[in-house]
């Protein structure tokens, strides 16, 4: 995937990987190897000159539906209460769309629910701006699964939260990733976060970002947040901050 024409910058290239459904996959790798591009590459966003991206046995050639997103900023519609910008993916998706007038009450009860469970029950009726950046990135994760997508995509999602709020929202995704069939892919600079949260760590090569080395996360389920604390969780997360400043020194 190469931006701005043929003599523009190359972003990715050679990047394989396969995710299986259901696993919870994170993408680590040096600063500005692609790691954004690659999620743009997989929901549609961007299409690539020269691969392909195949999402649920479908080619990708326009944004994907069945995906949900949520990235580092969580752009809420200031004009819309938290309720309304959680409800909003529902305006779009298709399968949706057509329901969303007839059955709004169903609709606006499963905001109501999926909002509970990341802990803002009650704080529907505010607006974005009344809430706290933590409280946003709450929300902005009820947005990305109010339409039950299969695949979750999250871009430094918890990037600007304080190290308490940030664990706290780990153990939301833990949970959720326990209790729904969905896939995860996470992008992010923390390795403890990876590793805390996924089954498969994917190491990235400075650009243009190709996987260079794949880890299974030996650690059982549920993980409870004293993992962090032991040996052979900091060994894992040590020997990727190796790969990490290898990969950058390759550069
Ligand atoms: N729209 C664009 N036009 C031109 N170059 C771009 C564009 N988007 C990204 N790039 C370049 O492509 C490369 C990969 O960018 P990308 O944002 O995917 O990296 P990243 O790994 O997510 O970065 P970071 O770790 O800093 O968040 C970078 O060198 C970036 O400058």
């Amino acid at each position: 995937m190469r931006y701005g024409g043929p003599g523009g910058t190359l972003a990715v290239s050679g990047l394989t990987m396969r995710i299986e459904r259901g696993d919870f996959v994170a993408v680590v790798g040096p600063s500005g190897c692609g790691k954004s591009t690659l999620m743009k590459l997989v929901t549609g966003l961007h299409v690539p000159q020269e691969g392909t991206v195949i999402v649920a046995g479908h080619q990708v050639t326009r944004p994907v539906s069945i995906v949900g997103m949520a990235f580092q900023n969580p752009t809420m519609l200031p004009w819309r209460t938290t309720l309304e910008n959680v409800l909003l993916p529902l305006e779009i998706v298709e399968k949706h769309r057509h329901r969303l007038r007839a059955h709004k009450k169903e609709y606006v009860e499963k905001a109501e629910h999926l909002l509970e469970t990341v802990g803002l029950k009650g704080f529907g009726e505010k607006f974005p701006w009344q809430l706290s950046g933590g409280m946003q990135q709450r929300a902005n994760l009820c947005r990305a699964l109010i339409h039950e997508p299969e695949l979750l995509m999250l871009d430094e999602p918890f990037g600007a939260l304080d190290a308490f709020t940030r664990e706290e929202l780990w153990c939301v995704i833990r949970d959720l990733h326990a209790a729904q069939d969905v896939t995860i892919v996470l992008v992010t600079h923390d390795l403890r976060e990876s590793v805390f949260l996924a089954d498969k760590v994917l190491v990235m090569s400075a650009r243009p970002g190709r996987v260079v080395a794949e880890h299974e996360v030996p650690f059982t389920r549920p993980r409870q947040l004293d993992i962090l604390y032991d040996k052979a969780f900091n060994d894992m997360v040590q020997a990727l901050h190796g790969e990490i400043a290898t990969a950058r020194a390759a550069a």
